[in-house]
């Protein structure tokens, strides 16, 4: 119903699902993790090993990229992925998280949200008609609809009225949305903070609506995971079963191993880049802190069984070494570590639903994070 469906369910195994996303720049196998490059650029990696990690597609932000270099310079220049280098599918994010945790002097209307920018103090006005404009300049798959994003904890009343305005401004990104070419999609974004019933009420109002996709918003904001993984218990059987369903801002390699379990399709998360840069390293052991002294005499790799070379060769004493010394190589060997991890992690999830093995590998992954 609606919306032309790009989404291709190839197997489920409980909850869990499996499938593929056709997008104008390519295919995106899912359960997918997204590598988040906010500026145009995947920090301390080149693309070409974003693309032999295994990731399909990667995450911009609108927010970043109208305040520099702009998005209608970047449209002059052939899109987002010409303009990258990318040359593969890409998602934008709307904005609405990035100004509520990024600009100054926000200010919240039914129009849109005003805001200083965080690079030269300019006044930008963000409406939901403009954020789709810039995504629209971008060239971007997948866009997202323009949200209101209230902190958590907050006022059930304050999280009630940021989810009425942020169905209205859904709306309004649709109808803005309408005059892009077949292939492009715009997915809405569930808000209601943890409050079950709001989160129900967004829901509905997003299917009421349409979209090529759903995302589950206002999460991975701090909250126990408990928490989390309650709202995707309550907000996932609530979306089309035939629409890919995007977790935004996850998480962990358990975040998402917990998330595809309850039938989330799509996943970002700086995490794998930004520890990377701080010398932490996710593998298929569990998490190592290279900073730490125990490593400064050990000749071992961090996997010998990894299918990431840095991994399977690079002495973790080494690795030490360059994050002591403050070596730019520790923190792109370390992203690029952490980047193939999170792929072959998603490609294992792939392969387990796709076999009917989903327990199993979701019992063995955890039993190896513990021997880490
Ligand atoms: C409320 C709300 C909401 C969502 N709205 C939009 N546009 N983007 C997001 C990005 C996120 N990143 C994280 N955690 C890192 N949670 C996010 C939530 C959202």
């Amino acid at each position: 119903t609606g919306l032309p469906n790009h989404f291709e369910l190839l197997a489920t195994d409980g909850a869990a699902r499996t499938g593929r996303l056709t997008t104008p720049h390519g295919v995106v196998r899912t359960p997918a993790f997204m590598p988040v490059g906010t500026a145009g650029a995947m920090k301390g990696m080149h693309w070409r090993e974003v693309r032999e990690a295994g990731a399909d597609i990667v995450l911009g932000n609108t927010y970043h990229l109208m305040l520099r270099p702009g998005a209608e310079r970047i449209a002059a220049l052939g899109g987002l992925q010409r303009f990258t280098g990318w040359n593969g599918p890409m998602l934008t994010d709307s904005g609405g998280f990035q100004v509520m945790s990024l600009a100054d002097l926000r200010k919240v209307s039914e129009h849109a949200v005003t805001f200083r920018s965080h690079i030269d103090g300019a006044k930008v006005e963000l409406s939901p008609e403009r954020s789709i404009e810039v995504q629209r300049f971008l060239g971007s798959d997948i866009a997202m609809q323009m949200d209101e994003c209230v902190r958590l904890p907050a006022e059930r009343d304050d999280i009630e009225r940021a989810m009425r305005l942020s169905l209205r401004w859904a709306e309004r990104s649709k109808r803005a949305f309408e005059s892009a070419p077949d292939g492009y999609m715009l997915f809405g974004i569930v808000q209601g903070g943890d409050v079950p019933q709001l989160r129900h009420a967004s829901a509905q109002g997003l299917v009421e609506i349409g979209f090529h996709g759903y995302a589950i918003g206002g999460l991975a904001v701090g909250e126990p995971q408990a928490v989390m993984l309650a709202m995707i218990d309550e907000t996932a059987p609530a979306l089309p079963s035939e629409r890919p369903r995007y977790l935004m801002g996850v998480g962990t390699p358990d975040d998402m191993l917990e998330a595809v379990k309850r039938g989330v399709d799509m996943f970002d998360c700086v995490m794998p880049t930004r520890n990377g840069r701080h010398g932490v390293a996710f593998t298929r052991l569990g998490q190592v802190n290279l900073r730490n002294a125990r490593h400064a005499d050990d000749p071992r790799p961090l996997d010998e069984e990894s299918s990431w070379p840095s991994a399977r060769n690079c002495a973790r004493a080494y690795l030490h070494h360059l994050v002591k010394a403050g070596e730019t190589l520790g923190a792109m060997l370390l992203s690029e570590i952490n980047i193939a991890y999170y792929q072959f992690l998603m490609h294992g999830i792939r392969d387990a639903i796709a076999h009917g093995t989903f327990e199993e590998f979701y019992r063995r992954t955890r039993e190896d994070w513990a021997r880490g």
